[in-house]
């Protein structure tokens, strides 16, 4: 049975990465997606949009909605405090098991709770079964029709306080024009847009930060 694309792209990581080195594992899946076989990591010119955000917040605790192959979870896990976590959810077993390999090898695994389910299911068990209070910072970055239904959970489940910062990717492609009008139109949040690319792709593309006012 031939490789998954996901799986090529591991491949190419184990072999063209440094173990252990986090940078080394983004820039070799970079390499990879922008010569070989696109994938939709948020890539280096969101990423840097990205590491800017997480290094203003500083979170102890993080939320990440849709791993993938890992790439951003990396990316975040590489700026954390010692002592800060970033929960990463993903539903797709083949991706979280390729997923976890990424996040091993970069050797950011102590960082990163990476949980296999949907995140309509994962959502409301964070405070219970995963010891959450409040996140300080989600990066959004799953199915674009998640993106509402699962900021409202996150409020309904009480996860968010004032201050709370939310970073969703892909506002112009694929697109999530729902959550873009539910979120400027809410003013339980403070919007701000970053224009940027498509990864690997001369395309508009936008980033999409919204701060809960509590
Ligand atoms: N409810 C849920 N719970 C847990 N995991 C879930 C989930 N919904 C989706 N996922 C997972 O999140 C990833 C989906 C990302 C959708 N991004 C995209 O569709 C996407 C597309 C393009 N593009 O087409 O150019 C560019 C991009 O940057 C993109 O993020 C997949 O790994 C999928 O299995
Ligand atoms: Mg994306």
């Amino acid at each position: 049975m031939n490789q998954s694309k996901e799986q090529r792209i591991l491949n190419f990581v184990l072999q063209n990465a440094v173990r252990g080195d986090p940078c080394s594992v983004i820039d070799a899946i970079d390499t990879y997606c922008s010569q070989k076989e696109w994938a939709m990591n948020v890539g280096n010119e969101k990423g840097l949009i990205l590491d800017k955000t997480v290094e203003e917040i500083n979170p102890s605790v993080a939320l990440e909605l849709g791993t993938y192959c890992g790439y951003s979870a990396v990316r975040i896990a590489r700026l954390l405090k010692a002592g800060a976590r970033l929960l990463t959810v993903e539903f797709n077993p083949e991706f979280a098991a390729i997923a976890k390999q990424m996040i091993e090898f970069a050797g950011v695994q102590d960082k990163v709770t990476l949980i296999e389910g949907p995140s309509e299911e994962i959502i409301p068990q964070l405070k219970k079964k995963y010891e959450v209070d409040t996140l300080d910072f989600v990066f959004v970055d799953h199915w674009k029709d998640r993106y509402t239904p699962d900021t409202i959970l996150l409020q309904e489940c009480s996860l968010l306080r004032k201050g709370s910062v939310l970073l969703a990717d892909n506002i112009i492609v694929p697109g999530a024009p729902e959550f873009v009008n539910y979120i400027r139109n809410n003013p339980r949040f403070q919007c701000t847009n970053y224009p940027s690319h498509l990864e690997y792709m001369k395309v508009q593309d936008a980033m999409e930060k919204a701060v809960f006012l509590g």
